[in-house]
């Protein structure tokens, strides 16, 4: 497998509303993304571009707040109630493939392939199997190709 490109890092946080501030005011960040729920995941998302992103260099931060009833994020958040970094995410061409190669060697793939927040289809590997980092694939949007 070729190491692909940071897509993001996702930021756990009890409130996105305090976070927006945060990075808007203390980090300087110039486009942040409207916040938008995902039902299906149970979290609210919202991005915040740093420099360079959207083309193919730079990265987000992809701030994650739990929606009522959420257990994972929400779980997060009971050992770590200020928030924290939650996972990395990193691009490939082709998400089967790189699903077969980390169960090829013996890393838990959590579930199948599922549409995830930039709409591709991505995964998590479990962090004990990944030096402690809970890390998310993600299939490259295709206009990027
Ligand atoms: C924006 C939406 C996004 C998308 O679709 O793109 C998402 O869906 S993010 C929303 C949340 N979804 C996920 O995180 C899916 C993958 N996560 C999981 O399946 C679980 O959280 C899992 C398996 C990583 C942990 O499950 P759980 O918390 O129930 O188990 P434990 O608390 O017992 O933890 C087991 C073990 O893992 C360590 N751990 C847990 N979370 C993390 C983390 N975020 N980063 C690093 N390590 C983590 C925990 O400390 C335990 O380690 P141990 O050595 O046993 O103490
Ligand atoms: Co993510």
């Amino acid at each position: 497998m070729k190491l692909g490109r940071l897509n993001h890092i996702g930021v756990a946080t009890p409130s996105i509303a305090d976070s927006i501030a945060f990075y808007r005011d203390v980090m300087g960040a110039t486009k942040i993304h409207d916040p938008f729920d995902l039902p299906d995941q149970g979290v609210k998302v919202c991005f915040v571009d740093t420099p360079g992103a959207g083309g193919s260099e730079g990265t987000q931060i992809e701030l994650i707040e739990p929606l009522p009833g959420n257990a994972s994020i929400a779980s997060f958040l009971e050992k770590n109630p200020a928030g924290g970094q939650h996972h990395v995410c990193y691009e490939v061409p082709e998400i089967h493939a790189a699903k077969a190669w980390f169960e090829s060697q013996g890393k838990r793939v959590l579930g199948e392939p599922r549409i995830g927040a930039h709409g591709t289809l991505i995964f998590f590997v479990h962090p004990r199997d990944m030096q402690g980092v809970l890390t998310e694939i993600m299939e490259t949007p295709r206009e990027a190709h």
